[in-house]
């Protein structure tokens, strides 16, 4: 259809733009070198689905990206923050803080695969079960999807991403599905001792979380797979420059004082 929109050479465009999805109508538009002008004309034709289209995804309308003729409203990236540390290193509570501090939406892979193992009829439920028992981590397929349909859900544009990627498999999957559609940030790394990390998940445990792997024989694996899986993916991130560490021992406020510093500095108010 695109290429159909190409060859017509322009006359095609106004009339069925509105028939594309979001991207390919903007792909379009640059191919033929649409002006501001033709684009508000365009816009008033198509107002039913392409406005509605870059109202959701969170056009910024006064924001035009000149390429030589092209003239086009920019679409703002959502931002992504990933949140990594050991189990119970604190991840969940001090993203719990940065959202009231500084409106991020909170994401964590590992309650999303909860919510999905509890959804009735779900087709993953018992898959999800045994690898969150055994600490292994989900293929990224579910994981991925999972998240991705939880941000466009939220309706906004930063979020913070807790406990995921995992491991290599995660990492692929999230740079063939989502690398491009995102402004990757920083990774967020809770350092937290180890016996510091079972301490806290027993306790959690013994308070109630309910969850099935608040025990020592499952975080035993879980701390396993993080040191085996997940800590080659830190140290990946800590190559290429993108790694704000945290100590995640002491009290939750003066691990807050140290977070609220790492955003502050990346330029959130
Ligand atoms: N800095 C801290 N000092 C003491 N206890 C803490 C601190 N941060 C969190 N906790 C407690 O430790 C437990 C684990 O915290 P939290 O759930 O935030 O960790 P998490 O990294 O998200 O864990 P998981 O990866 O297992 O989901 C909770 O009961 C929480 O109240
Ligand atoms: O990306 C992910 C996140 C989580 N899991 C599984 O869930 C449990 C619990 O995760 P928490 O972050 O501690 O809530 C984890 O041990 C994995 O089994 C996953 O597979 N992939």
């Amino acid at each position: 259809m695109l290429n159909a929109a190409i060859r017509s050479g322009g006359t095609y465009l106004y009339r069925d733009l509105c028939k594309f999805n979001y991207s390919t109508a903007i792909s379009v538009c640059r191919q033929f070198n649409t002006t501001q002008g033709q684009f508000q004309k365009l816009a008033q034709f198509c107002s039913k689905s392409i406005l509605r289209s870059f109202n959701n995804k969170s056009v910024t309308h006064n924001t035009y990206v000149k390429t030589n003729k092209i003239i086009m409203p920019e679409e703002q990236k959502p931002q992504v923050v990933f949140v990594l540390g050991g189990p119970g290193a604190g991840k969940g509570t001090q993203c719990s803080k940065i959202v009231e501090r500084f409106q991020f939406v909170h994401l964590s892979a590992g309650d999303l695969l909860r919510e999905e193992r509890a959804r009735e009829g779900s087709e993953y439920g018992t898959l999800i079960e045994s690898y969150i028992r055994d600490g292994k981590i989900v293929p990224v397929e579910v994981t991925c999807s999972l998240l991705e349909n939880a941000m466009q859900n939220s309706g906004k544009t930063k979020f913070l991403i807790d406990g995921f990627p995992r491991n290599q498999d995660n990492l692929d999957g999230w740079t063939r599905q989502m690398s491009d559609k995102v402004d990757f940030l920083f990774v967020l790394f809770f350092n937290c001792p180890e016996d510091k990390c079972v301490e806290r998940c027993l306790a959690r445990g013994q308070a109630g979380s309910g969850r099935s792997d608040d025990n020592l024989e499952s975080l035993k694996k879980r701390i396993q797979t993080y040191n085996n899986d997940s800590l080659p993916i830190i140290k990946h991130y800590e190559q290429i420059g993108k790694v704000q560490q945290i100590d995640a021992n002491p009290s939750a406020d003066e691990v807050f004082k140290n977070v609220e510093k790492v955003f502050v500095d990346a330029g959130f108010q």
